[in-house]
C-alpha cells in the first residue's frame, strides 16, 4: 500500500537517506527504529508525503505521495508527530474534531461527531472529552492526539480502512512503562482493524512485540528488514547501536533485547 523506492535524501552534502526500500501493508504496523540521526524521522517525513526526496520515491497506492491534493492526502493518512503543544483551552472533543477539517465541505457537523465519538471511544477519552486538553496527562495528550488522527482517517475499521495509513514519530515519548504498553495495545488494535500503521520506536522491546515488520536504520540505510524475530538479531542491533546487545527469551512474551552488561548482571 506506502512504498518506499531508493529513497536518498541529502542535506548540505550529506545523505540522511541513502537509498531506503520499503514496504507497509494494510492492517500491519510497521516499527522504524534505530539510532539517534540514524534517518528515522526524515523516513516518515517522506512516507507520508511532507518531504520530497532528492532521488527515489514514496508511493500510496502506486502513485507518487507529493501527486496526491493536500486534502484528499489528509482523508487516507494521518499524521501525530513528536511535539504536539496547543497553546488553546481546547477540548478533547475540539482537539479531536480538528481531525475533521481534511473533510470540510464533503462531511456533514453529524459525520464530524461520529467520527470524534468512534475515535475518542477507539481510544478509550470518553471520560475526558470535555477536559481542557491543557489539563491533561502526557499519556492522555497522546491519546488524544491518536483520536484526532483517528477522527481523520474516520471511518478506520473493516474494508473502510483499505488504503489508509497512520503515520506515528515516537508515539511513547514520555509515557510511563504501562502507559507505553497501553498505548502500543490501542496502535495494535488500529492495525487489527485495518489501517496500515508506520510508527517509528526507540523501545526495541516494543517494536519487537508489537511490529509485524521492523526496518532497522542505520546512517540513513537500511540496516535491517523483515518480521521483527529476523530484522530484529543481537548480532545486527548490537552493531547499529554500538553496544552489545542480547535477545534472551522471556516466559510469557516475545524475546526480550538486553544490554550483555546488565544481562550479565542479572543471572
Ligand atoms: N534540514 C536538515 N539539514 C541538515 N541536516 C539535517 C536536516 N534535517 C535532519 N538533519 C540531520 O539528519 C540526521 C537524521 O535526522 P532524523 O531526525 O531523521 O533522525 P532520527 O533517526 O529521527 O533521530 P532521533 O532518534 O534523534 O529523533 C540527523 O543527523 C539530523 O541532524
Amino acid at each position: 500500500m506506502l512504498t518506499a523506492r531508493d529513497i536518498t535524501v541529502v542535506r548540505q552534502n550529506r545523505k540522511l537517506l541513502d537509498g531506503v526500500s520499503l514496504r507497509l501493508d494494510g492492517g500491519s504496523l510497521l516499527a522504524v527504529v534505530g539510532p539517534n540521526g540514524a534517518g528515522k524521522s526524515t523516513l516518515i517525513r517522506c512516507l507520508s508525503g511532507d518531504m520530497s526526496p532528492e532521488d527515489g520515491v514514496a508511493e500510496l497506492d502506486g502513485r507518487p505521495i507529493g501527486s496526491y491534493a493536500a486534502a484528499d492526502l489528509a482523508r487516507r493518512r494521518a499524521v501525530v508527530g513528536q511535539e504536539q503543544h496547543l497553546a488553546f483551552g481546547f477540548s478533547v472533543m475540539e482537539v479531536v474534531l480538528l481531525g475533521r477539517i481534511a473533510h470540510a465541505g464533503r462531511s456533514g457537523r453529524d459525520d464530524d461527531l461520529s467520527a470524534a465519538a468512534a475515535a475518542i471511544g477507539a481510544m478509550g477519552l470518553e471520560a475526558l472529552a470535555e477536559r481542557d486538553f491543557r489539563t491533561l496527562s502526557g499519556g492522555e495528550k497522546q491519546r488524544c492526539h491518536l483520536a484526532r488522527a483517528l477522527a481523520q482517517l474516520w471511518p478506520f475499521a473493516g474494508a473502510a480502512a483499505e488504503g489508509k495509513v497512520l503515520v506515528l514519530d515516537e508515539p511513547t515519548n514520555n509515557l510511563d512503562l504501562r502507559h507505553q504498553y497501553s498505548l502500543m495495545d490501542q496502535v495494535r488494535r488500529m492495525a487489527d482493524s485495518g489501517l496500515g500503521v508506520i510508527a517509528v520506536l526507540h523501545d526495541l522491546n516494543l517494536a519487537l512485540r508489537y511490529a509485524d515488520r521492523v526496518a532497522v536504520l542505520c546512517d540513513g540505510r537500511l540496516a535491517g528488514w523483515g518480521p521483527p524475530s529476523e530484522a530484529m538479531s543481537g548480532a545486527l542491533l548490537s552493531e547499529v547501536f554500538g553496544l552489545e546487545l542480547r535477545r534472551v527469551e522471556s516466559p510469557d512474551g516475545p524475546p526480550l533485547i538486553v544490554p550483555a552488561a546488565q544481562f550479565a548482571d542479572a543471572v
